[in-house]
């Protein structure tokens, strides 16, 4: 049997309701596919406090972009309930409350980008924050530059300022960096985190847990349609990159026991037990190892350290 603990990763305190950005109870989204239904979103709970930086972390097909579309009203739960600011997504988006960078859609390539931002403010009545937005996404050089001749990071710094024209309180952001440069890609931050500053919440999806890492305080792991752990970005970077110290416990000895008195220890993130091999995840391998090889007895001692990238396909079950 393969048993894994609960992710020690504590859950970021609940917000009180009057600072609540967004809400998700048990939200659940099936699709109906050639192959039968699959369901993409499996029950997700989660809750936004305002001036949030929260990232979605998860592998291609996780279910971040179709949480994301049910946040912003773009289709609907099959059940479960969403409330952005206490009211439907879609009535949070029509009020402006609400407004998202995707990865896919929406910008017409005959049109400059000036031509873009002024068309899209005027669908906002936003005319006076043209200027405000243009130079805060730094695309003011790019004014009088058809849509079509802009690169792909250059693009999304576009949308960006279009979802800044109804200055809202909160920002969706679905991979916003794709096809961004290290430099743009730090730009990009900057005028997300002195929003965030100002009250603005932030939720975004990536794919790159170093973009969760330098730049969400907050980071919600997601893996087959499930939250796997949610809590501040270091403590999930502690545990992806911590050490693995795994042993073979004696036969006959009490498995729960040694797994429980393992769990007691500081900074220890997971333990599992395969058979009669216990892997023990955390930072601080050398009091793991010595409670395995002196209290527990065990043998065949190994200490690991994992790359990110193994550490973060383990959490999300990849290699499963
Ligand atoms: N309209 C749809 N019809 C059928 N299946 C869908 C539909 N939209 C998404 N899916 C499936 O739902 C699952 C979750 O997809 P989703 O796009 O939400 O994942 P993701 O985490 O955003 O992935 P990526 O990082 O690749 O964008 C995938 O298996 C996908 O194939």
């Amino acid at each position: 049997m393969d048993i894994i603990s609960p992710q020690r990763i504590e859950p970021a305190a609940t917000p009180s309701a009057q600072r609540l950005a967004l809400k998700l109870e048990k939200v659940r989204k099936s699709f109906h596919t050639n192959q039968g239904p699959l369901e993409a979103v499996a029950g997700i709970d989660l809750s936004v406090g305002t001036g949030e930086i929260v990232a979605f972390l998860g592998p291609n097909g996780a279910g971040k972009t179709t949480t994301i579309d049910m946040m912003l009203g773009l289709t609907a739960p099959t059940s479960g309930t969403i409330t952005v600011f206490g009211k439907s997504p879609r009535a949070a988006v029509e009020a402006g409350e609400v407004s998202a960078v995707l990865q896919t859609g929406g910008l017409l390539r005959d049109l400059t980008v000036r031509e873009t931002v002024t068309a899209i403010a005027a669908l906002h009545g936003a005319q006076d924050r043209i200027a405000t937005v243009m130079e805060r996404t730094d695309i003011m050089s790019l004014a009088k530059r058809k849509v079509s001749k802009c690169s792909g990071g250059e693009q999304q710094r576009l949308k960006f300022a279009l979802a800044l024209l109804p200055d809202p309180r909160l920002l969706i952001l679905d991979e916003p960096t794709a096809g961004m440069d290290v430099a743009a890609r730090h730009g990009f931050w900057e005028t997300m985190r002195q929003d965030a500053l100002e009250g603005r919440t932030v939720i975004f999806a990536t794919h790159y847990l170093e973009e969760a890492q330098d730049f969400a305080e907050r980071t919600v792991l997601i893996g087959k349609g499930k939250v796997l752990a949610d809590g501040p970005t270091a403590k999930l970077r502690s545990m992806t990159g911590g050490r693995v110290v795994s042993a073979t416990l004696p036969i006959g000895s009490p498995t729960a026991v040694a797994i429980s008195a393992l769990e007691q220890l500081d900074q220890v993130s997971s333990v599992r037990l395969k058979g009669q091999r216990i892997q023990v995840t955390g930072p601080d391998s050398d009091a793991a190892a010595r409670m395995l090889l002196g209290q527990l007895a065990a043998t065949d001692l190994e200490i690991t350290a994992p790359t990110l990238d193994a550490a973060f396909m383990e959490l999300t079950g990849e290699n499963s």
